[in-house]
């Protein structure tokens, strides 16, 4: 455990004041959700709340927006990706969003790539974090151009989008022997930007430093993890972001990553206390609470 993020960390946490309006604490968006996946965008909407932001947007097709809001009275669902207008619907609501996560559930479409493009073009001219995932890396696999040298991009590819990624900057195959070589490669071929190769030790880097987040968490690999991950990692770049604390040493890209990897493993070891085998991801996002307090708040 890196002793030195941790309690950096702690120092970004945003106080619970009576002072506040609804939204300070984050107002997150999450471009994903289609016909085959509704599950990734609402794990990943959820967890930025059970986190702490106080808005949740889900930016997905039609025919999933019914099935997500179903699942959670708590989310803003907005039916738009796969409309006429779609850049454009989108672009109404950036200006209040403090963070985006692009990739949960999207697929592989080629039209709702090209409006998750657009709408990253858009998230760079107004300088918010961008957190990309899942069909989001597909996206940077064919088109690295859209987020390369975006300094406030983070990058959470499992090991298959982090081959795919490599391999489409590098045009030859990955030295897997060598992971901490490899994942600063493909952040310095993107211009530093921040990647997170998730594993038994999760790798963060910025291309010149790796912290690795090496929190016990179990055996169990149940998919949608990754998507709490990300959604996390959308509140938590937010609050990095925004926090009076600097640090020369961790960017806050890094931090916030460094906070989301931590939080997924300590959820997923405790879900499995109480679980075992059958913990699934839902049983992940109970723990959500308990698990901040635990790291972030003793
Ligand atoms: N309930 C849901 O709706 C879920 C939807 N998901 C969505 O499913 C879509 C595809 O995501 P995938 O993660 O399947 O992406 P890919 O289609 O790129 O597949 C990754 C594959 O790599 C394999 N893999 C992972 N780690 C590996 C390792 N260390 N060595 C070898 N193979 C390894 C996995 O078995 C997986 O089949 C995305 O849109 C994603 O968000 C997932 O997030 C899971 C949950
Ligand atoms: N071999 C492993 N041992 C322990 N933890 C792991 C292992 N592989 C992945 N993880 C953890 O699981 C979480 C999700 O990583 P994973 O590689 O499963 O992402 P993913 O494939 O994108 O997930 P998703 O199903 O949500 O798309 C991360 O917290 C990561 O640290
Ligand atoms: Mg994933």
């Amino acid at each position: 455990m890196d002793e030195e993020a941790l309690s950096l960390m702690k120092t970004i946490v945003p106080a619970l004041t009576s002072k506040k309006h609804k939204g300070q604490d984050g107002r997150i968006g999450i471009l994903g959700g289609c016909q085959e996946y509704t599950g990734a965008p609402y794990f990943a909407a959820i967890a930025a709340l059970k986190v702490g932001a106080d808005l949740s947007h889900v930016f997905c097709t039609r025919d999933a927006a019914t099935v997500i809001k179903s699942y959670s009275p708590e989310l803003i669902v907005h039916p738009v990706l796969d409309g006429p207008n779609a850049v454009e619907e989108m672009d109404k609501w950036l200006p209040r969003l403090h963070s985006l996560v692009v990739g949960p559930g999207l697929g592989r479409d080629e039209a709702l790539l090209k409006t998750a493009k657009e709408v990253i073009e858009k998230s760079k001219a107004r300088d918010i974090p961008i957190v990309i995932d899942a069909d989001g890396l597909w996206l940077v696999a064919q088109q690295p151009s859209v987020i390369q040298g975006y300094q406030k991009a983070i990058l959470t590819p499992n090991f298959m989008e982090f081959t795919r990624l490599y391999e489409a900057l590098h045009h030859e195959p990955m030295d897997s022997s060598d992971p901490r070589r490899s994942v600063m490669q493909l952040s310095a071929a993107l211009g530093n930007l921040t990647v997170v190769l998730k594993g038994e030790q999760d790798l963060i880097t910025d291309g010149r430093k790796v912290l690795s987040c090496n929190l016990r968490g179990s055996g169990r690999r149940c998919g949608g993890q990754g998507d709490l991950l990300s959604g996390s990692l959308g509140v938590l770049a937010h609050w990095a972001f925004t926090s009076t604390a600097h640090s020369k040493s961790v960017s806050p890209s890094m931090l916030a990553a460094f906070g989301a990897c931590s939080l997924t493993k300590q959820c997923n070891s405790q879900a499995f206390q109480q679980h075992g085998r059958s913990t699934t991801t839902s049983d992940m996002i109970q723990e959500i609470g308990s698990a901040f307090k635990k790291l972030f708040e003793s």
